[in-house]
């Protein structure tokens, strides 16, 4: 059937959609300067070139331009009066899903003119990849920015904080690498589809506004139904995604907990106990979901029918507006068909809500973490030089109790002087508050009352990392870190030669045993240092320690297990401990010594007797000897007993 010929006169902004025109009108001031076809106005017109310029067009329409008289094979018709069409061959190239409208000229010569049909052109395609590309970097950044900050963030605090039982290990791995993996979820997948969704939206509303501006207000005037539901659904898996995250830090806590452990819970066979507890941790919040899941289907069931209820709702009102002709069918029907497209980004942006306010919930504790202020502060005053101390300590009236224990008095009115260069043993009973002393001379906690003075000026006026560069401690449980022998007897000392390494571990009598070892001082020792021996993990914490050189040294039974002969060796090594301190002149330093050992303290020049927080005896050994109802005589005589 021959095709009847038709003259189309195109007005448009759009180059694109008119490029194909037999004859093109420029048309200025109201007046047509030139006409021709695309190309010689491309050549010849220097407006038409601009306009072209500034619009971009894609070289395709260039080439369809130029292909223009070759009918696609397969042309199939949808629209009578629009004689739409597609083409295969881009159809099947997949990359472009656009409309192709067939127009005839008065000479029937049938031409086409693409029409994008939806948004899979390839510009959108980069776009969404690029979208994809750079909020993924962002979220990226963003969250090694925040693991980072949160790490020395939390390494920042006191050391009561750590004692806090939300602060244990698990709990605080879990911040650092699940709490802060949330940031980059939010912002790489999450923020790149509420934009999306978002633009839809407006666009959607505009076009909608556009096509019949009574059913765009519709549109809108139902969307609290939508938001409404959404809300709903939003506030029950709030609830939902809470606890999933409690049971999840509890099962860590014990999963690190256990593995620390591992050696206690094998040797009482608890591995059962163990496992049980795990399940019961995983039961709990289980049996809480199933009911939040019924909750959450019938709030679903709610939600869905407010979103039919705006349905009907519009649908109904176009029936209305078609009704009072205030609306074709047609555009009744396009503006419903509009609104109904963004439904599914609202749906979209509702199932983001809950993620959104888990994430923000997440983060809160993250920043709270972040911009909580540690309550001893290691780094002020900021500028104070590396004051080099002599080592004389004193303590006046002071009174400890714990944080985490507030009534318990621990130390009591406790008044101490140390010279510089001098050695105090601080013996007593289990629970005494030796310990406790050691603790507050490196600022580990802060006294309730009274004042702590290093060479007569109070410690929390010195900048504290600085101080405790020159406070060596060893403590009765020896603690390595899980890296070769050398990494952990230079560990806080960044230059150090080697025969220093080997001076101190000759010293700490323990060279002998790691160069027996086939990789040396390279040997690693295991997770806490899990594969050596427990004398050997103490002569190397002393290595560490004697490496550093410390103006005042504090040994927690810091020999306790060592053998004799081992213990001979390292003692002499500590008693002779030297600094060279004030331009070169050597001097000793101040020791202050814990040990339940009478023995090992007899040559202290100061044997301070503590009960129950307090100081009961205080003088040389000889002098306390001599007193036979003495606590220290009792305590001495009786150890001499058991060790005869
Ligand atoms: N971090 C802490 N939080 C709360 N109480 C603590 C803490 N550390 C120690 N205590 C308590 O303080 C008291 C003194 O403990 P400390 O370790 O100073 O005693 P000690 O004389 O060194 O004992 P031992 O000889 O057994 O090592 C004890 O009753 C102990 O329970």
């Amino acid at each position: 059937m021959a095709m009847q010929t038709r003259t189309v006169i195109l007005i448009a902004h759009r180059l694109s959609t008119i490029i194909n025109a037999d004859i093109i009108a420029v048309v200025e001031n109201g007046q047509v300067t030139e006409t021709g076809t695309h190309q010689s106005l491309l050549d010849t017109n220097e407006v038409y070139n601009n306009l072209y310029n500034m619009q971009n067009l894609n070289p395709v329409h260039d080439l369809r331009a130029t292909n223009s008289t070759e009918e696609p094979a397969n042309i199939k018709q949808q629209v009578p009066s629009q004689e739409i069409e597609q083409s295969e061959e881009y159809i099947e190239s997949n990359k472009y899903t656009g409309d192709f409208t067939k127009q005839e000229d008065h000479k029937g010569k049938k031409k086409y003119k693409y029409i994008p049909k939806n948004l899979v052109w390839p510009e959108r395609q980069t776009f969404h990849t690029m979208q994809h590309y750079f909020f993924g970097m962002v979220g990226e950044k963003a969250m090694r920015n925040l693991k980072q900050a949160l790490y020395s963030g939390i390494l920042h605090n006191e050391i009561a904080w750590f004692e806090k039982s939300e602060n244990n290990v698990g709990s605080l791995t879990s911040r650092i690498i699940y709490d802060t993996s949330m940031v980059k979820t939010l912002i790489a997948d999450r923020m790149s589809v509420i934009v999306q969704c978002i633009s839809s939206i407006l666009i959607a509303t505009f076009v909608s506004m556009v096509v019949n501006w009574r059913m765009g207000l519709v549109a809108w005037a139902v969307m609290p139904c939508h938001f409404i539901g959404g809300l709903i659904q939003a506030k029950s898996a709030k609830g939902f995604s809470g606890d999933a995250a409690a049971a999840h830090y509890e099962l860590i806590s014990l999963t690190s907990e256990s593995a620390t452990n591992i050696r206690t819970i094998a040797s009482f066979c608890h591995e059962e106990h163990i496992i049980r507890k795990a399940r019961i941790y995983l039961k709990i919040p289980k049996r809480k979901s199933t009911r939040e899941s019924i909750k959450y289907g019938i709030i679903q069931g709610f939600s869905l029918c407010l979103w039919n209820i705006a349905h009907a709702v519009t649908l109904w009102y176009t029936t209305i507006l078609v009704d009072k002709k205030q609306a074709t069918f047609e555009d009744g029907i396009r503006a419903y068909q509009i609104f109904s497209l963004t439904v599914p980004s609202i749906t979209e942006l509702w199932t983001l809500i809950p993620t959104v306010i888990s994430a923000i919930r997440i983060l809160t504790n993250a920043f709270y973490t972040l911009d909580r202020k540690t309550e001893i502060e290691p780094d002020t005053p900021e500028n104070s030089r590396l004051e080099r101390i002599k080592g004389i300590i004193e303590f006046q009236n002071v009174k400890l109790n714990y944080p985490l224990r507030p009534p318990v008095t621990v130390l009591n009115n406790f008044s101490l002087q140390i010279e510089a260069g001098s050695k105090v043993a601080l013996v007593g009973p289990s629970g005494a508050g030796k310990s406790s002393v050691l603790a507050l001379l490196l600022r580990f906690y802060d006294p309730r009352e009274g004042k702590i003075l290093i060479d007569w000026k109070d410690i929390r006026k010195y900048n504290l990392r600085r101080l405790r560069t020159q406070i060596g401690l060893v403590q009765q449980e020896p603690l390595l870190f899980s890296s070769s022998i050398r990494d952990n007897i230079c560990y806080g000392n960044d230059v150090v030669s080697e025969t220093e390494i080997v001076e101190v571990s000759v010293e700490a009598n323990i060279h002998e045993f790691i160069s027996n070892l086939p990789d040396g001082y390279d040997t690693t020792v295991g997770e806490k240092g899990c594969q050596l021996s427990g004398g050997q993990k103490q002569r190397i914490t002393i290595a560490r320690t004697l490496l550093k050189r410390p103006v005042i040294l504090l040994l927690d039974e810091a020999t306790s297990a060592l053998d004799a002969e081992s213990e001979r060796t390292v003692v002499n090594a500590l008693e002779s401990l030297n600094l060279n301190n004030n331009g070169g002149l050597l001097s000793r330093s101040a020791q202050i010594t814990v040990a339940h050992r009478l023995s090992r303290v007899i040559k202290s020049d100061t044997i301070v007797v503590m009960d129950k927080g307090e100081i009961v005896e205080m003088g040389s050994h000889s002098t306390l000897i001599t007193s036979s109802d003495g606590v220290y005589s009792r305590l001495f005589r009786l150890q001499s007993l058991v060790e005869n």
